[in-house]
């Protein structure tokens, strides 16, 4: 069993939060704290709530659009890459993320142990679990064209989200371990909103807290 003393989780909404503190229940080792939605709001607050407790591992929790035939509705979807996918330039020819410009990188690691632990865990919990990247967007995908040039641009990106590289980015600062772990409500491509299964990704959202206090307390 893994062994890590203190961890945070930060879901974007009131109601991400309440279905992760459904699943972990009373434990002590745990926090949940609301990141508000988009990553700028996510590294200011999880920055904030770094300096309250010695945390030993930060988690970006919460509901997210899939990529269609990478993943489904009621998936859970596990970051091994954190990629903010608007964080650079447009050029004629293709879009130059910051790496390319030289101003860092626009892409973290999420902790490789963690993310096969915590799959293995949710599968063996009967959870259908997809692993591999995760972007990060200021702007929710609306259109069908949108949805076609990210997947050709992250040809391994399963769900994209508002908060993970923002989250990340404040637990890097602090040398900390991330981790993302996000259940789909709804596919990317043409904005319905009345689409999104967000009772069903609650629900799983849910579930994920029980393993993650399965395999961290
Ligand atoms: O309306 C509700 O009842 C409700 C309950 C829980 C969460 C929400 C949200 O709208 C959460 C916004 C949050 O979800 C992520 N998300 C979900 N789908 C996508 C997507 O297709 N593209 C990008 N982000 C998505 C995102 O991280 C938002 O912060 C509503």
């Amino acid at each position: 069993m893994t062994k890590v003393v203190k961890i945070l989780i930060m879901t974007a909404v009131e109601a991400e939060k309440e279905a992760v503190e459904r699943g972990i229940g009373e434990v002590q080792n745990i926090n949940v704290a609301l990141s508000g939605v988009g990553p700028a709001q996510a590294a200011a607050r999880t920055a904030f709530a770094l300096t309250k407790d010695d945390y030993d591992m930060v988690i970006s929790a919460g509901i997210a659009g899939g990529f269609k035939n990478r993943a489904e509705v009621g998936d859970v979807v596990i970051g091994e890459r954190l990629i903010a996918a608007d964080l650079g330039a447009e050029s004629s020819e293709s879009f130059l993320p910051i790496d390319e410009l030289g101003f860092g990188s626009n892409e973290i690691a999420a902790d490789a142990s963690s993310t096969q632990q915590m799959s293995a865990r949710l599968r063996e919990n009967g959870q259908k679990v997809r692993s591999g990247t995760i972007v990060t967007l200021s702007t929710v995908t609306g259109t069908e064209d949108t949805a076609a040039m990210l997947m050709q641009r992250f040809t391994d990106a399963r769900a994209e989200a508002m908060e993970g590289f923002g989250v990340a980015t404040a637990a890097a600062e602090k040398n900390l371990s991330v981790l993302e772990i996000r259940t789909i409500s709804n596919l990317i491509g043409l904005r319905n909103k009345e689409n999104w299964n967000i009772k069903e990704a609650l629900a799983t959202l849910e579930n994920t807290g029980v393993a993650i206090k399965e395999l961290f307390t």
